[in-house]
Parts: C-alpha cells; sequence; structure tokens
C-alpha cells in the first residue's frame, strides 16, 4: 500500500499500534499481585515464542530457558533474595531505610512460575559477528528477550517481575549452570488481580518517571536541541501519561 505521498506504507493499522503502545505503556515490573493459577502450555509458548524472536549480535541467540516451578528450588532461590535484601537495605539508612524495608521486591513464592533466562557466552564460537568490539552485546541480546517476553505477557494479561537481588553465584549452582552460562534474568510469573498504573517504586514514593524532554541532548552530551516541535510534542505527551 501506498501513502499518498508516494512513499510506501509499512505502517500496522491504527488499532494495531494502539495495542503495541498499551503493551508498552501499561507493562508493570509486579511483585505482588500474583494469582496461584498455572500459565496454559499454549500461551507460554507464546510467550517464549516472543523472546526467542528478539534481535541478536551477529544472530547469535544466546538465551535459554529455565522454566521453574518446584517449591525446593523456588525456596532455595528466596533464601539467596533474603540474604542479599538483608545486605542491600543496610545500604539505606533513616527513613530512606524504613522506606526500602517496606517495599515487596519479589514474588518467588507466590507466583506460579519462576522462569531464569541465561546467556550462554560461548554460544556462535569465538567469532560472532558484531561481537568482536563489543563484548557484552550477548548480555544486550539476552535483555531483549525478556523485555519481549515481557511485554507479550502483558498483553496475555500475565504480569513478570525481575529479581536481582540475587547472588549470582548461587544462583548458578542452585540451578546448575554449565560454565559460561550466565543467569541473566530471574523472572517471577503470573496472571495478577491487577497492573498498576505507576511503577510501583513512583507510587511508594521511592523514584519518579524522569521528564523525558530534559533527557534529549542534541548534537551532543548537553547540546541544547534545536527542534522546538519535538520538544513541545514530548511535554505534551508527558502531560498525558
Ligand atoms: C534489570 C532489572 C532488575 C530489576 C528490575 C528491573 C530491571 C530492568 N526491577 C523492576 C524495576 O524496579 C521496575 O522496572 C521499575 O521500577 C519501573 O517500573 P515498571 O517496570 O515500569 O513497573 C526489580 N524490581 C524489584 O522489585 N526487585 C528487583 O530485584 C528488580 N530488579
Amino acid at each position: 500500500m501506498a501513502e499518498p505521498n508516494g512513499r510506501p506504507d509499512h505502517a500496522f493499522p491504527e488499532a494495531q499500534r494502539e495495542g503495541l503502545y498499551r503493551a508498552i505503556f501499561e507493562r508493570r515490573d509486579v511483585r505482588a499481585q500474583f494469582r496461584p493459577e498455572p500459565i496454559p502450555p499454549e500461551v507460554l509458548a507464546r510467550l517464549l515464542e516472543a523472546a526467542h524472536h528478539a534481535p541478536s549480535v551477529g544472530f547469535m541467540q544466546p538465551w535459554d530457558f529455565l522454566l521453574i516451578d518446584d517449591r525446593a528450588v523456588r525456596e532455595r532461590v528466596h533464601a539467596i533474595f533474603e540474604r542479599e535484601n538483608a545486605k542491600a537495605a543496610e545500604a539505606h539508612t533513616g527513613e530512606r531505610g524504613a522506606l526500602y524495608r517496606r517495599l515487596k521486591l519479589e514474588g518467588i513464592l507466590e507466583s506460579p512460575l519462576n522462569l531464569c533466562i541465561t546467556c550462554d557466552r560461548s554460544r556462535g564460537g569465538e567469532h560472532v559477528l558484531g561481537r568482536q568490539s563489543i563484548i557484552e552485546t550477548d548480555l544486550f541480546s539476552t535483555c531483549l528477550a525478556v523485555q519481549n517476553l515481557w511485554l507479550a505477557a502483558r498483553a496475555e494479561g500475565i504480569g513478570v517481575g525481575w529479581v536481582s537481588i540475587l547472588d549470582q553465584n548461587e544462583l548458578t549452582e542452585v540451578l546448575g549452570l554449565p560454565e559460561n552460562v550466565y543467569p541473566l534474568a530471574y523472572l517471577c510469573l503470573g496472571y495478577v488481580d491487577d497492573f498498576h498504573d505507576q511503577p510501583e517504586l513512583a507510587l511508594a514514593g521511592w523514584r519518579q518517571r524522569l521528564p523525558l524532554a530534559e533527557r534529549v541532548h542534541g548534537n551532543g552530551w548537553g547540546e541544547a536541541l534545536d527542534a522546538p516541535t519535538l520538544l513541545e510534542a514530548l511535554a505534551t505527551r508527558e502531560t498525558t501519561r
């Protein structure tokens, strides 16, 4: 299809575009509102397929997916969280410390499924196309798989919470990961009672979303953007969300 200006129109129809943006804006990190029902296999397959279709450096596809529903394994991971979280809490004192201790930062035992997305740092051999200069691009790729899954889960009505308050070496041992396989994301998944309309950390008064217009630079760091219409559009969008 071509637009009146002759440019081919590859954009999705409006309703589909809205669906995609809805998943982006209504995706939340979920820790507390999990329901116990299991995720049906066909739905889980769709989420994993979405993750598997993420971009990856040199088409490396460095990810694997460990589906963890065993209570004993989850209890061991939860114990790692408890230890690490106690250490993390010590970093915050006074009112901030009290607020930190009130935050719910994981749903390891309440969610029906835990999912560890790993990154095999040796997949594809020594010379992965595009990874020569920036070795961490395998980790970046795996993060994109996480985000694909997270957005698809939101569209399916499934909440996802990322737990990173974990000792990676202990987690590696509990999950029996081979050498070179890094546990990139430990996620809690399940249907939820509700999705908050703002990040939980914002609702709790921990930290607020930064004004986007202030984060956009011109031709170098700190250079003003010479694009009044874009700046106005950024500011306008912000007041509506
Ligand atoms: C790499 C990484 C690691 C973590 C997180 C996210 C990411 C990207 N987040 C979730 C984080 O707090 C959340 O994304 C932000 O607060 C924004 O909220 P929404 O995701 O928009 O709901 C997170 N949340 C939490 O409760 N415990 C955690 O350990 C972590 N760890």
